[in-house]
């Protein structure tokens, strides 16, 4: 009896390899035992060509980090160029959002299959990389939030969202983080807005005497309200207001390690999407 040959390690390349989310997937690729970690790209200053592995003190892993994206995509997809069908590289992006767009572009463009948790992409740009997607007939998943928590917390708001016209978002995170609101905040937002109903009608007419302080109003009436301080990591609540009640929802993100089973579920699964999927919830 001949038995069939061990599948080959997903081949994975991370951008943003030196940075709070990249390092924390280097550790997850590292560990797993069915993901080879090919290709590290960060244009950290003083990075260039150093070991990633002895970088984030996992001792040698013989890949040098490099600024050079394009680079690093053209060798991984070269790795893999005679695995057959399905067995294409994966790029796992945690960069910055003004470059998120080319990078998914880019990783489409050489046949890698991108994951990007990187958030900033607008509803044009991500429509556009979904088109792209399917006319390249690559597997991509756009990520906001990887965790399975975040993921209830948004079918939770969802549902609850029928019975209430009231509703506030807050999302609070770190303070180096670039955008506001979050990824998250928006993708929660669209899904409470997939009901096709309109939020908060006005009751009084309101005066702001410091601009800015009723937060960010959607063409759906949610208003979105983005908090930033030192000693936070990533959390986000859900306020639904009715006569007499309230109804709130919250998820606390206290490690990044919160992250990692979505990230490698999406490693492990990206290869085999028909085109492009938007959100952790279309993979679960
Ligand atoms: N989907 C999810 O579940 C999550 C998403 N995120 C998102 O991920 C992104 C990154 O977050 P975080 O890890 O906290 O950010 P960090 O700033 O800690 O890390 C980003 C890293 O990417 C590097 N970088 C910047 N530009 C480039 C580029 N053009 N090419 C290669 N590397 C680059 C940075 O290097 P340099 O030092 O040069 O700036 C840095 O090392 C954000 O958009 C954030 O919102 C974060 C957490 C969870
Ligand atoms: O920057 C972060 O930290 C996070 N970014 C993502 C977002 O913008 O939603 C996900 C999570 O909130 C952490």
């Amino acid at each position: 009896m001949t038995s069939s040959p061990a599948a080959k390690p997903i081949a994975v390349v991370v951008a943003g390899a030196l940075g709070r989310m990249g390092a924390e997937v280097i550790r997850a690729v590292h560990a797993a035992p069915d993901c080879r970690l090919v290709g590290a790209i960060d244009t950290s200053p003083g990075s260039e060509g150093a070991d990633v592995g002895l970088e984030l003190g996992l001792g040698e892993l013989e890949v040098a980090i490099t600024a050079d994206f394009e680079g690093c995509l053209c060798q991984a997809s070269q790795l893999v160029r005679n695995d057959g069908p399905g067995q294409g590289a994966v790029l796992v992006d945690f960069t910055h959002p003004k470059v998120v767009y080319e990078h998914t572009r880019g990783a489409i463009a050489y046949g890698v299959h991108p994951v990007i948790g990187t958030t900033g992409l607008s509803p044009e740009q991500l429509a556009d990389l979904a088109a792209f997607a399917d006319k390249a007939s690559i597997g991509a998943a756009v990520i906001p939030n990887f965790s399975v928590g975040m993921v209830l917390l948004q079918q939770a708001a969802a549902a609850a969202a029928r019975f209430y016209d009231f509703a506030e978002l807050t999302e609070l995170h770190h303070n180096r983080k670039a955008d506001a609101p979050s990824g998250t905040c928006l993708k929660t937002a669209e899904l409470i807005e997939e009901l096709g109903k309109t939020f908060n009608p006005p009751q009084v007419e309101e005066h702001e005497t410091l601009p800015g302080c009723r937060g960010g109003q959607r063409e759906s009436g949610l208003r979105l309200h983005s908090v930033r301080l030192p000693g936070l990591v990533a959390h986000q609540e859900v306020m639904f207001g009715a006569p007499g009640e309230t109804y709130t929802l919250r998820h606390d993100t206290i490690d990044r390690a919160a992250y990692m089973p979505g990230v490698l579920l999406s490693v492990r699964r990206v290869r085999q999407l028909p085109g492009l999927v938007y959100g952790l919830e279309r993979l679960l």
